[in-house]
């Protein structure tokens, strides 16, 4: 791919604001929080840890971080009346759905009176994310009621408890943990700028994260990952991948997991998650699955120049987890929640109501026809040319 055109559509490459909490390719591929590199994080902190450093601006003292957890452990249960707002929610409902309900109902139930109540009310959704989510896909696909209190002690390892029923390996919650954090915050993402702008309306944040969740759903944002992987195991090999995605390229089909807005030649989340996907496949005894992504990953390079996104090998990841493709999506917004609500409450330390401009392209100056005259008249135009 050539340079980006800055400017124009999406606008690209303008800058919509100021930010303490990432950059984002500045260094011509990589992803800071707060200061601190993203690969850095994944390999010496936990999801909880960065957490706390979105909403703080720094690390915690171990006392800080149990503090902390202790606070998330209390707000995991469901209010009853959510449960059965979640039980009406029927099994081929888009999971991401079900989290905008959920976010949204329990914004009815526990609604965020004034901006005092901003970290409370964050910290809820933090914890009780994992629940909405397990709540309802287990008693839509399952007929099981869960109890969406467990003894684990971090979120990741609460959450794969939620769906399996019992404590996952501490591999498996390693994994979980260092793909809350590779998703946890990513500057203007259009999810992000869609919390943002409204939160610069001083809205709510159950309604500025309702509308993120929103954003994220589609398959050109966080969808990807579930869309890469119901791509990946329609191939049957790494050759099958290719001659499909030949196919797919010459329809002029996007390919899902593929490209980024502001990265030009690489994802840093990529290498981090591709490591565990390989890991996993390992443990597995079957590695096709990783196979037919590597076989992806070197197509699209060979052919496009397009690298993979965040999206694309954690659909083998969450796969090799045991985790049910429609909830890949879900998962993101478990950990997306930290950055939406670490820039909700950036927008209003120092708030200005974000309404850009726009070129006008529409009709020249006119009056209005009578209705009774515009049949002819709209005629008259049309001979006109
Ligand atoms: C966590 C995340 O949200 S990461 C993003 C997840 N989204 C996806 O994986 C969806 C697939 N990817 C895409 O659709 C795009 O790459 C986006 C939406 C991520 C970025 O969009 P843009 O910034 O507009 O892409 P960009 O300007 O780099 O596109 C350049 C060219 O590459 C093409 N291209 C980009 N990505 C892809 C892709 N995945 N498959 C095929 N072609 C692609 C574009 O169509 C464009 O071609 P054109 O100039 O002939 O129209
Ligand atoms: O920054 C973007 O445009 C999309 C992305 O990778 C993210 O939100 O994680």
């Amino acid at each position: 791919m050539g340079d980006k055109n800055i400017g124009g559509a999406g606008l690209r490459g303008q800058s919509a604001g100021e930010t303490k909490l990432c950059t984002v390719g500045q260094s011509g591929s990589g992803l800071t929080y707060c200061g601190y590199d993203v690969a850095d994080l994944a390999a010496n902190a936990t999801f909880e840890e960065v957490a706390y450093l979105l909403f703080n601006g720094e690390l915690p003292t171990q006392q800080q971080l149990d503090d902390y957890k202790q606070e998330l452990f209390a707000l995991r249960d469901l209010p009853d009346a959510l449960k059965a707002v979640l039980r009406l929610i029927p099994a081929d409902a888009h999971p991401m759905d079900v989290m905008r309900t959920g976010c949204s109902f329990l914004g009815n139930l526990e609604p965020e009176q004034d901006f005092s109540q901003q970290v409370r009310a964050t910290n809820r959704l933090l914890a009780a994310f994992p629940a909405i989510m397990c709540y309802w896909y287990k008693f839509s696909h399952e007929g099981v009621e869960i109890n969406c209190q467990t003894d684990q002690a971090s979120l990741g390892g609460h959450f794969l408890k939620l769906l399996n029923g019992k404590t996952a390996s501490e591999q498996h919650q390693r994994v979980m943990d260092v793909s809350l954090i590779l998703y946890a915050e990513h500057e203007f993402n259009a999810s992000t700028f869609a919390a943002r702008v409204c939160a610069s309306t001083l809205s709510d944040l159950f309604s500025c994260i309702t509308g993120a969740i929103g954003t994220l759903r589609g398959p050109l944002h966080g969808g990807a990952n579930e869309a890469a992987m119901d791509m990946i195991e329609k191939f049957s090999s790494p050759e099958d991948a290719k001659v499909k995605m030949a196919g797919m390229l010459e329809r002029k089909e996007k390919i899902m997991g593929f490209g980024h807005a502001v990265y030009r030649t690489s994802d840093p989340r990529n290498i981090i998650i591709k490591e565990w996907s390989e890991k996993l496949a390992q443990e597995n005894g079957d590695s096709s699955l990783y196979d037919i992504s590597v076989a992806c990953e070197e197509f699209m390079w060979d052919t496009k120049k397009l690298f993979c996104n965040a999206d694309f090998f954690h659909a083998s990841t969450y796969n090799y987890l045991g985790i049910p493709t429609k909830l890949f999506t879900p998962i993101f917004v478990c950990s997306r929640l930290t950055g939406w609500a670490a820039h909700v409450m950036e927008q209003r330390e120092n708030n200005r109501i974000i309404r850009p401009s726009a070129d006008y392209t529409g009709s020249e100056p006119r009056i209005v026809v009578p209705i009774e005259q515009r049949e002819q008249h709209f005629q008259q135009l049309a001979m006109q040319g």
